[in-house]
């Protein structure tokens, strides 16, 4: 995402990059990031110093790994810095910590920065408020080979949105894995199903199986500039909010 990211910033309008934040046994450090995303030189260099990346920063966009979002998280609440996360895979201990940092400054974290995901979560959260625990909520993702957590973040999003939907706690009714002599399926569960493999960009389906019936709403990725794009308009919203934990649906002004 680094990248993708770095080609929407220079090369889009509206944005000036001060820095580039890589983890220090990355074999991009010393590089420019411009050349790095495969454009002109940027004059801006790859660096692990986090004071050095956060010199004249007003936002930050972090794709990276839970343990280096929730530690970013930390230095730029104190220094009232905004940030846009669109990290996944976080422990229910990182959200904690986050929320915390959300006290002290402005910060965007979403599992999917992408316009489409953020509208079927909308409809998700309808179509569950509709019908009830007759109708199985499963959602099954796919993403590339190379992708570590699961479910994804993606995933997770919609699954919170059905909940909301049906008014219970996601916690209380997710079903993430599913292996041997399960017994039969609690009415009301919301499952996942998580598929690994090549090179998908991320494709998302919430089925609601009922008797008879069965409704599908599907979402599929088909280039990662649409999650840099999103999270490009969540820095431009960020920048001068007031503290708090805020998602794309408050971005994206979606009504939900
Ligand atoms: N909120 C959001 O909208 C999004 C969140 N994320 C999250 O951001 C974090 C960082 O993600 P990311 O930058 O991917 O992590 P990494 O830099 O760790 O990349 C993971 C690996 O997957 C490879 N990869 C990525 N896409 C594909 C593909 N379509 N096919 C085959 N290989 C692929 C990358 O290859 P290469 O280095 O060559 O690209 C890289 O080697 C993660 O937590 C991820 O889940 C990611 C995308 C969107
Ligand atoms: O790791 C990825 O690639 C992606 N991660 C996000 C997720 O976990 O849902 C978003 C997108 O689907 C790609």
């Amino acid at each position: 995402m680094g990248r993708t990211l770095l080609r929407s910033v220079l090369e889009g309008e509206g944005f000036q990059l001060v820095g580039a934040l890589e983890h220090s046994a990355s074999t991009h450090l010393g590089e420019d990031a411009g050349v790095l995303a495969g454009l002109a030189p940027s004059g801006v260099t790859v660096q692990s110093d986090l004071g050095g990346a956060l010199s004249g920063a007003e936002v930050v966009v972090d794709f990276s790994s839970p343990a280096s979002s929730v530690r970013l998280a930390e230095r730029l609440a104190a220094a009232g810095i905004g940030h846009v996360i669109g990290t996944t895979g976080f422990s229910s201990e990182d959200l904690s910590a986050i929320a915390a940092a959300a006290r002290r400054t402005a910060i965007v974290k979403s599992g999917n920065m992408s316009l489409g995901v953020n509208v079927l979560a909308a409809l998700t959260r309808k179509v569950a408020a509709s019908l009830g625990d007759d109708f199985d909520i499963e959602i099954v993702e796919m993403h590339h080979a190379r992708k570590v957590d699961a479910p994804s973040g993606t995933a997770l999003l919609l699954g919170q949105a059905a909940a909301e939907g049906r008014n219970v706690e996601l916690d209380a009714r997710a079903v993430r894995v599913r292996d041997g002599h399960t017994g039969s399926r609690r009415a009301g569960d919301i499952g996942f199903a998580s598929l690994r493999g090549g090179s998908v960009v991320g494709e998302h389906i919430v089925i609601f199986a009922g008797p008879s019936e069965r409704i599908e709403l599907v979402h599929k990725a088909e280039d990662r500039s649409i999650f840099a794009n999103g999270a490009l308009a969540a820095a431009r919203w960020v920048k001068g909010r007031e503290p708090g934990l805020y998602s794309m649906a408050d971005v994206l002004g979606l009504d939900v």
